[in-house]
């Protein structure tokens, strides 16, 4: 453990005495120590009283910085772990951070160009365009060609901090995880594991620029998603260099009203933009706040949106997406059997689970929903709600699905800020059965045969000599098993005829003793006996010595 990390402790553990939040833990099974902490920091204890904990846990998170604040947004997300008040409250951490000197901005930017900034841009802005938790942004114009840019660039020491904060928390998480026990719904290690490499991925922006790049080739063509232009050349770890893009931030609905922007489009096309990305492309922006979507300012009536920060993306196997798939298209055929039956062939939830009272567990959650108009149902809401009966049924958690459920949910909460009367399922329904017809119609076969079809043309010339050569083996294979079989028989034979010897002249002996017992004459009883040993001798000469085949 580092100076720095004991530093970072003690705030930390200052931080949660002075909001109160000790008082969450159980207090009969915190061990001494625990108690002796809070006593002798007995004067800074809650000094928040008043207020509700999940507000005092919102203030701890705030105080404590960057790193915390995006562990409380990304907690915010998880109502399957949290409740709906604690949720909603983390859901209000902003990381409106103050910026940080521009001259270590230059000094990180010129680190990273190994050249000065005038030697390659022109008007860089030294008041920054915006300032976030693990970056600042300057705007700039490219010297090669004029261009508009922003520079992205790390705060300073930011790696060191993310990783001294992430050691406190996993120290502490499996702390807590101890503390409260096996069967405990909140797994705080799962969910600073699950943080950390969403954090980790934050911080090299040479991944998120790869990110962009594919992104924007995904929708090149597309009236629905613009994505800037990034400048590889100019890309590093630390710095990312992208075109300037303008446009009205998506939270800013007055805004969008007062330019005539149409706003069902534009919540239909969101829904589009989701499931696109999931299904057609397997590659999804998994990080949306309103501070990454902007939407455009020309032609309100055929608007679109502006997507920024790819340093989280999101992928699903192909076998995930086709559950996926099936699960809402049996959902809205009220099928729950077969929501019941994707979830165990899918393997999110055991083999083992008693499948008739999951789907009973199924339909409690999903009928309820029906009962509502369709533009009220939530996608989301039935994803989560699934996700948290199936926890019951020791469900197996699933990052890249904790991640889409995340999304969807946000999709739709913005798709009905922006058009209340959003019907979610007309939208995503077509596309949905045009993507399941897709996977297993006569035409998947054929595109499936079409994408191999290379492969074996470039084996086809091998075919002769394969063939050749199996035959060669099985014909080896053939005569080694022969032989074994041979060698299995005559063991047979052999184990037949020896006891065949041994059980006469067990008979043998036993009637001979019998008749040796009698006042009658001796000798058939001699006769008996003598048969009895020779063909005992017989048969034990001859019994099988060699097991092995
Ligand atoms: N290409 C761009 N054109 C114009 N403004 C931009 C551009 N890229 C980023 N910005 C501005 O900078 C802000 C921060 O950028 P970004 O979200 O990429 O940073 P970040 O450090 O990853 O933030 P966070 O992860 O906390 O959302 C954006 O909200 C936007 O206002």
């Amino acid at each position: 453990m580092t100076i720095a990390s004991i530093r970072r402790g003690y705030q930390v553990i200052k931080t949660v005495l002075h909001y109160g939040l000790d008082e969450l833990l159980p207090s009969k099974k915190t061990p001494w120590y625990f108690s002796l902490l809070r006593h002798s920091f007995f004067w800074l204890r809650n000094q928040h009283k008043d207020k509700p904990s999940a507000q005092r846990l919102k203030l701890a998170m705030q105080e404590l910085g960057p790193v915390y604040i995006k562990l409380g947004q990304m907690l915010s997300t998880r109502r399957d772990l949290l409740n709906d008040e604690w949720a909603e409250e983390l859901a209000m951490l902003q990381d409106r951070v103050p910026p940080f000197d521009s001259a270590l901005a230059r000094e990180a930017i010129e680190a990273e160009l190994k050249a000065p900034i005038e030697s390659l841009f022109d008007n860089f802005d030294e008041t920054p365009l915006a300032s976030a938790s693990i970056s600042q942004v300057h705007t700039a114009n490219l010297k090669e060609n004029g261009a508009e840019v922003v520079l992205k660039v790390l705060r300073p020491n930011v790696e060191a901090q993310v990783q001294a904060d992430l050691q406190l928390m996993c120290q502490a998480a499996s702390f807590l995880e101890r503390l409260l026990g096996e069967g405990n719904r909140l797994r705080p290690a799962e969910v600073i594991e699950d943080y950390r490499t969403t954090i980790l991925g934050e911080l090299n922006l040479n991944l998120e620029a790869l990110n962009a790049i594919k992104l924007r080739n995904n929708f090149l063509d597309s009236d629905a998603l613009y994505v800037p232009y990034v400048y590889e050349d100019y890309c590093y770890s630390r710095l990312m260099v992208m075109e300037r893009v303008y446009g009205i931030p998506v939270s800013d609905v007055e805004a969008l009203r007062a330019q005539g922007t149409n706003l069902k489009l534009l919540a239909e096309r969101g829904v589009e933009l989701f499931f696109t990305q999931v299904f057609r492309d397997n590659f999804f922006h998994a990080d949306m706040h309103p501070g990454n979507i902007f939407i455009s300012r020309e032609h309100p009536d055929n608007p679109f949106y502006i997507g920024m920060d790819c340093g989280i993306m999101g992928t699903l196997n192909d076998v995930d997406k086709r559950y996926l798939a099936e699960n809402f298209l049996a959902f809205f055929n009220r099928d729950y059997q077969r929501i019941a039956q994707l979830y165990i062939e899918s393997g999110w939830v055991s083999e083992n689970t008693d499948v008739l009272a999951f789907e009973q567990a199924v339909k409690v959650v999903c009928e309820p929903m029906f009962n509502k108009p369709l533009d009220e149902i939530s996608f989301g809401h039935v994803l989560l709600e699934l996700f948290r009966t199936a926890r019951q049924f020791d469900i197996v958690v699933q990052p890249q699905l904790v991640l889409l459920e995340k999304t969807l949910l946000y999709i739709e909460g913005l798709g009905r800020q922006l058009y209340p009367q959003l019907d979610l399922w007309s939208t995503a329904k077509p596309f949905l059965e045009q993507w399941m017809s897709e996977q297993v119609g006569p035409k998947a076969i054929f595109d499936k045969v079409k994408m191999k079809s290379p492969y074996w043309a470039e084996k086809l010339p091998e075919f002769p000599e394969l063939i050749y050569d199996n035959l060669k083996v099985g014909r080896k294979l053939l005569g080694t098993q022969q032989q074994m079989l041979d060698k299995y028989l005559k063991f047979q034979h052999k184990a037949h005829k020896s006891n065949y010897f041994l059980i006469t002249s067990a008979v043998l002996l036993i009637c001979g003793t019998l008749l040796l017992n009698q006042d009658a004459t001796l000798w058939p009883s001699y006769i008996c006996l003598t048969a009895g040993i020779v063909l005992w001798f017989t048969g034990w000469r001859s019994r099988p010595k060699n097991r092995k085949f």
